[in-house]
């Protein structure tokens, strides 16, 4: 089985878990894309869905499904999202695709976070997968420096502006073992708008294609 039959596989699945009648937040990545394929089969059934990016809106709407602004919804019961890596505690780091923040913001507003993945994407520790950082252009160099001190190496993601206008960070060689302080430290830093870690607002749940098949964990 390829990686991108898994990461099919987990999207489907999630179909199990989204209640109808009801507005559903929509991540981004190309499990999500497969997410949002499986969502059009159910178009009559949900209100409509919030996006966390210009390319899954483009995507859900040509699918015929409604696209609502999140500022026009209190809460809602479940955002699907992927991730590029998650540890046991259901701790990840995302922003492969540019859409952390974004992403970010719309997980905040759900009740229910349900992250989707081929089995690649489990780690024992977060980190081998650069830590993206979103940061405002002007303050690019200094964020650099900053964490550079942390002990990352950061490098600028050549050719990409966020969705928000603004450029990423990639930093390599850290070796992420306490998620939730991290977070935060990074987030202390001017000029960055967001980081990658998803530690204080984790997954509830994951659900992981395999070649033996779709694990759920709770
Ligand atoms: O965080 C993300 C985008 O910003 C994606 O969820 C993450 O990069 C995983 O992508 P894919 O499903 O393509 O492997």
């Amino acid at each position: 089985m390829t990686q991108d039959e898994m990461k099919k596989n987990a999207a489907w699945a999630a179909l199990e878990y989204i209640p109808r009648h009801t507005v559903v937040g929509v991540g981004t990545g190309s499990t999500v894309n497969h997410f949002i394929d499986a969502l059009a089969s159910i178009k009559t059934e949900i209100k409509g869905a919030v996006s966390s990016s210009e390319q899954s809106t483009i995507r859900l709407k040509a699918l015929g499904i409604a696209v609502l602004d999140l500022n026009d919804i209190d809460s809602f019961s479940v955002y699907v999202d992927g991730a590029d890596e998650i540890n046991a505690q259901k701790h990840m780091i995302k922003g492969g695709g540019a859409a952390l923040t974004r992403e970010k913001i719309v997980a905040a507003v759900a009740e229910k976070f349900i992250c989707i993945v081929d089995s690649t994407k489990q780690v024992e520790v977060l980190g081998k997968f650069p830590l993206p950082v979103e940061v405002i252009p002007m303050a690019a160099s200094h964020v650099a420096r900053q964490l550079s001190k942390l002990g990352g190496k950061p490098v600028l993601r050549q050719g990409v502006t966020t969705d928000n206008g603004n450029v990423i960070l990639d930093v390599h060689q850290l070796a992420i073992t306490d998620p939730l302080q991290l977070e935060q430290q990074i987030n202390n830093i001017v000029g960055v708008v967001c980081n990658g870690i998803f530690a204080q607002r984790g997954a509830d749940m994951v659900l992981v294609g395999a070649a033996s098949g779709t694990q759920v964990i709770r």
